[in-house]
């Protein structure tokens, strides 16, 4: 009786869990009766203890009244192994790894490109502080362990905590096609075998394209395989300020001592090491006592390491050692697909036309594909209407107008140009004063706002530039239009124009 109650309650927990959760915690539990019990008593059986923590957790509420439901009065959850009816299936130690999305560690926000000398500025001041832990010794694990125990005192959250993940940037919330397979599969191998795979693993690609998504997946994959692995996700921009609040402090044998206890370090957007002579200097340090260490180390970038301007070869040369991998913009379908599965993330139902409606009109970014769906979401919860082709095409009608009307470059630099009372010339040339940089960058951020040009195709249109001066553009004009209100106001101007 028991046994088939149990059956029962795992058919119910299926039906309602994504089955990653179900097999990736579920199944490995198994039930059997209490000794003595007359059926109405039933011990489930947890393989581990990481298992036993997040199900006592996560699970055992619901599973307790399932079984109450099902005859079963009693229910205790316990560290074991059945003793009959074969082995349960264990968890899966493969990537696609789920972390429940309870945590609230939140995702550094990349901030804009920093070109200035490394004094006490807002960017630093907010960045985190690196948390050396003195008492810790150096862990001595080769091959990483496996997920038997967790020190009782130290909660799961309070561990996840620590790593600076963000929950919801799963493989499994990641949309797999052409563009990304490669990255894909070289991650999830990392995060299957850290250390031992791909060392360094560097992933470059354009804006918004999901590499920090992809270094999240792979953290949250270990971290759910052994959350006793001391991973941390770090923004390159918080590594520097870490750098320059130990040289402030005169704490840098604080600060290497924590960044070399790490087993995965985890860095995101090396290009902001740009020039940052002192960062890059730590950073090889780093980055040598991991790699020999055989701790393992994920970087992100814009570009191809040997493109990056301002890093030392020594550098550039350590990140050749591993795995380089791209993730390219992502074709048609699998922005449909990305648009798809954001809208089930957010637990709303969006029409195929809908889909390929926003998939459509935005091509070069992701995360754009996603601003336009929340877009339509707000403007269907806000206006109480179900999400209509019509309703996202009203929603959505400043991005589709500006896509319609097919605004050139050359219309947007034309149009600043005389508004600036500069030359159109200036807008391809190379020159840097004031006078003319500025009304450039305003064309860049409006030729990115109003057309469906990616990053490159634009800087091309502005003489040849690279991609990530018209992302230090764009990134430039947003913080500008919020502190100072006469660009605000010729930005507002020349959209109104432009927009006709
Ligand atoms: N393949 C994908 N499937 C699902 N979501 C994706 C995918 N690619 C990107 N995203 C989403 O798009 C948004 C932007 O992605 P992300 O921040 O990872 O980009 P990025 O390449 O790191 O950008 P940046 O260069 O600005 O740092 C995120 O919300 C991410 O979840």
């Amino acid at each position: 009786m028991s046994h088939e109650a149990w059956t029962a309650c795992c058919e119910r927990l299926r039906a309602s869990l994504p089955a990653q959760q179900f097999n990736t915690w579920i199944r490995a539990l198994s039930a059997e009766p209490e000794e003595g019990g007359e059926g109405v008593r039933l011990r489930v059986l947890a393989p581990n203890r990481f298992i036993l923590q997040w199900v006592r957790e996560r699970y055992w509420p619901k599973i307790a009244e399932h079984l109450a439901e099902l005859g079963i009065a009693q229910a205790e959850l316990q560290l074991g192994a059945a003793t009959k009816g074969g082995t349960p299936p264990r968890p899966s130690r493969a990537a696609s790894a789920e972390v429940p999305s309870s945590t609230d560690a939140t995702e550094t926000p990349a901030a804009a490109a920093q070109e200035s000398p490394p004094a006490a500025s807002p960017a630093e001041e907010s960045s985190t502080e690196p948390k050396p832990r003195p008492g810790r010794s150096a862990p001595k694990r080769r091959p990483l362990p496996l997920a038997e125990d967790v020190a009782p005192s130290s909660t799961l959250e309070a561990l996840y905590e620590r790593t600076r993940l963000n929950p919801a940037a799963t493989f499994d919330t990641l949309v797999t096609g052409r563009a990304n397979d490669l990255a894909r599969a070289a991650a999830m191998q990392v995060a299957h075998n850290p250390g031992a795979s791909y060392n360094p693993l560097f992933v470059y690609g354009g804006v918004g394209l999901g590499k920090t998504h992809l270094i999240h997946a792979i953290g949250n994959a270990i971290f759910r395989t052994d959350p006793r692995v001391v991973i941390r996700y770090v923004h390159a921009e918080d590594y520097y300020a870490d750098v320059v609040r130990a040289y402030q402090q005169k704490s840098f044998d604080a600060f290497k001592r924590y960044y070399r206890s790490l087993d995965v370090l985890l860095i995101d957007d090396i290009q902001f090491f740009q020039n940052k002579a002192r960062t890059q200097e730590e950073f090889f340090h780093a980055f040598n006592a991991l790699t020999e260490a055989h701790k393992q180390i994920v970087i992100t970038c814009d570009t191809y390491p040997k493109d990056i301007q301002g890093l030392e070869d020594r550098l550039i040369s350590r990140f050749d050692w591993g795995l380089t991998v791209q993730i390219e913009p992502p074709e048609l379908e699998m922005r449909v697909a990305i648009v798809q599965k954001k809208a089930q993330l957010l637990g709303v139902q969006v029409g195929d036309d809908v889909a390929f409606l926003i998939a459509k009109n935005l091509r070069s970014n992701v995360r754009e594909l996603e601003g336009a769906l929340n877009k339509v979401v707000a403007f269907a919860n806000f206006h109480s209407q179900p999400i209509t082709l019509e309703l996202a095409k009203e929603a959505l009608k400043d991005i589709l107008h500006a896509y319609n009307r097919q605004l050139s470059v050359e219309h947007i630099q034309k149009t600043v140009a005389d508004y600036y009372k500069t030359k159109v010339a200036d807008m391809h040339s190379k020159k840097r004063t004031r006078a003319v940089a500025r009304p450039r960058q305003v064309a860049m951020w409006l030729a990115k706002e109003l057309t469906p040009l990616s990053l490159p195709a634009i800087g091309e249109a502005f003489g040849g530039r690279d991609h990530t001066t018209v992302l230090h553009a764009y990134r430039t004009i947003n913080e500008l239009r919020l502190t100072d209100p006469q660009l605000n106001h010729d930005v507002h101007v020349l959209l109104q124009v432009l927009r006709g």
